[in-house]
Order: C-alpha cells, then structure tokens, then sequence
C-alpha cells in the first residue's frame, strides 16, 4: 500500500491543498497533519489563509486542487453537513448563534446538525416525540453545564456577553459529538481572565478525547496550550513544529516583523 507519510494516529491529513478567489491564491500547496488526541495551532499573519483553510476543511469551499483525508477517509469529496457526520465541528471568528433563540436551543441545534434534514428541521422547529425532544434537551443542558453556562440556559442567545456567546457556540459544536474540533479565534474579544478560563476549557475538551485544532492570534496562550503549530504566510506553509521551534524560526520571525 502507498504510504504518504501519516501513521494510524493522524486524525485529519492536508495534502497539497489549494485555492485561489479571482487572482488571490489564499491556500497554496499546503500540506500537514493533525494527530489524533493533539491541541494544534494553525497561525499566520493577518490574510495568511487561515479562515481560508477551515471552510475547505469544513467543505464551505471546495478545493481547486489537492486532498483533504479525515480517519483516512477522503472528505473533500463530502458535503458540508456531511463532514459534521463523520465528526468535525467548528466555530467561527465572528461567533454565529440563533440569537434570537435560547442559549439552549442554540445548543439543542448541534445535536441535528448530523443529517441535513435534521438540521431544517431544527431550525424550523418541526415536532419530534416527546422522547426524543427531552433526550436532545438533556444532551444540550450536560454541554451547557460543561462550559458553565447551565445558568443561562433559558436566556436570548443575542443578550448574552460576547465571551459567553462564544461558549455557547463551544458546546453548540461539542453537541455535534465531533472527533474534531476547529475553533477560530477563540480568544478574540475575551479578557485575560476569560482567556485564561478558555485555555482551561480547551484542555478538558482535549481530554474527552476531541482533537482540537485552533487558528490564534493570542500568542501567549498558543504557545502555552498548543503540541504542535503550523504556520501560514500570504496562503503558504512557513513552518511547522512543537511551539519553542516555530518561536525560534528566523523566517516565522521575519513573517510577523514584517521583514
Ligand atoms: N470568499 C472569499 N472571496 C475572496 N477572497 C477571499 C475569500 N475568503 C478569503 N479571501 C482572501 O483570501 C486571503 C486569505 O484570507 P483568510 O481570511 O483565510 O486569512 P486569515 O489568515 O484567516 O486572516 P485573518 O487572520 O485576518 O483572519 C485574503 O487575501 C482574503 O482576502
């Protein structure tokens, strides 16, 4: 059998991907691994493709070219809601919720986000058995209770503090039960006490055995959380490593002075 180089270990494998918008090339030829159990960074200036990376891993974009392998199966030939499915979930940078849904029913929408069909149904909040209602209710409330918010179960979405809507859209994605979790700029708009709880959250979501994979701009909290960092720069990988080699590396250096 071709080995490409991965082991039984990795979780989700980018194989010279890439994309171009008009004559912009955001994702060039980028290839790198998530290993099973790991809490990975992606980083890079701004514009560096980061987001551009994450909608052709959640399949938002298709690729123009390359290969996207998750537990070894190809999911770049799989549709969006499909890939929930096989197990990746994500947030966003600007923290999309139903926000004029409850904080729980936000979170009740993640467990249908497996089936398309599931998820219009959510949305349009067709009836489901009594049953079935209560379980999906149960789920949501034991996520909620995991990034402490139980409290605001019955709360607006769209009334909640920033740094709350986030965990929101946190356990919203952890509902969808996913092997693979990808969260985009989490940290951004939080305090230094929120971030530092956030840092906490990341590592007890690790260890319910979810992968994480994090686009980041908080440097102090990438380098202390993260096994293992690529680097972005202008859709390119820069560098890749454990977090002291990717620091120490003159050319990701040169990339965020600008030389
Ligand atoms: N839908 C799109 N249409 C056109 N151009 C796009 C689109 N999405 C991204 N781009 C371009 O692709 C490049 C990479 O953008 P991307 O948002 O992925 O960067 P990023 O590393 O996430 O940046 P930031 O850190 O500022 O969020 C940029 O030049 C951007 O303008």
């Amino acid at each position: 059998m071709k080995n490409s180089g991965s082991n039984e270990n990795s979780l989700l494998r980018i194989e010279n991907a890439s994309i171009s918008f008009g004559g912009v090339k955001a994702v060039r030829d980028v290839s790198f691994e998530v290993q099973k159990g790991a809490i990975q960074a992606l980083i890079g200036p701004n514009g560096a493709g980061k987001t551009t990376l994450f909608n052709l891993i959640t399949g938002v974009f298709p690729l123009d070219s390359g290969h996207i392998y998750f537990q070894g199966q190809d999911a770049a030939k799989r549709k969006n809601f499909q890939r929930v499915s096989m197990g990746i979930a994500r947030t966003f940078q600007n923290v999309e919720l139903f926000t004029g849904m409850t904080v729980l029913e936000n979170v009740m929408v993640g467990q249908h986000v497996r089936t398309k069909t599931g998820f219009l149904g959510a949305i349009a909040r067709l009836p489901k058995s009594r049953r079935e209602e209560a379980e999906i209710r149960e789920k949501a409330m034991h996520w909620l209770k995991f990034v402490g918010l139980d409290h605001a179960a019955d709360s607006r979405a769209g009334d909640l503090a920033f740094g709350w809507q986030r965990s929101v859209e946190i356990a919203r994605a952890l509902a969808s039960e996913p092997q693979l979790l990808l969260l985009d700029e989490p940290a951004a708009g939080l305090n230094a006490n929120e971030t530092g709880q956030l840092g906490d959250l990341m590592r007890q979501i690790r260890d319910l055995g979810v992968t994480l994979l994090l686009v980041e701009h908080d440097m102090s909290l990438t380098m202390e959380i993260s096994d293992r960092i690529v680097v972005l720069d202008q859709g390119a990988k820069l560098s890749e490593g454990a977090p002291r080699e990717v620091q120490a590396d003159e050319k990701v250096i040169a990339a965020y002075l600008g030389t």
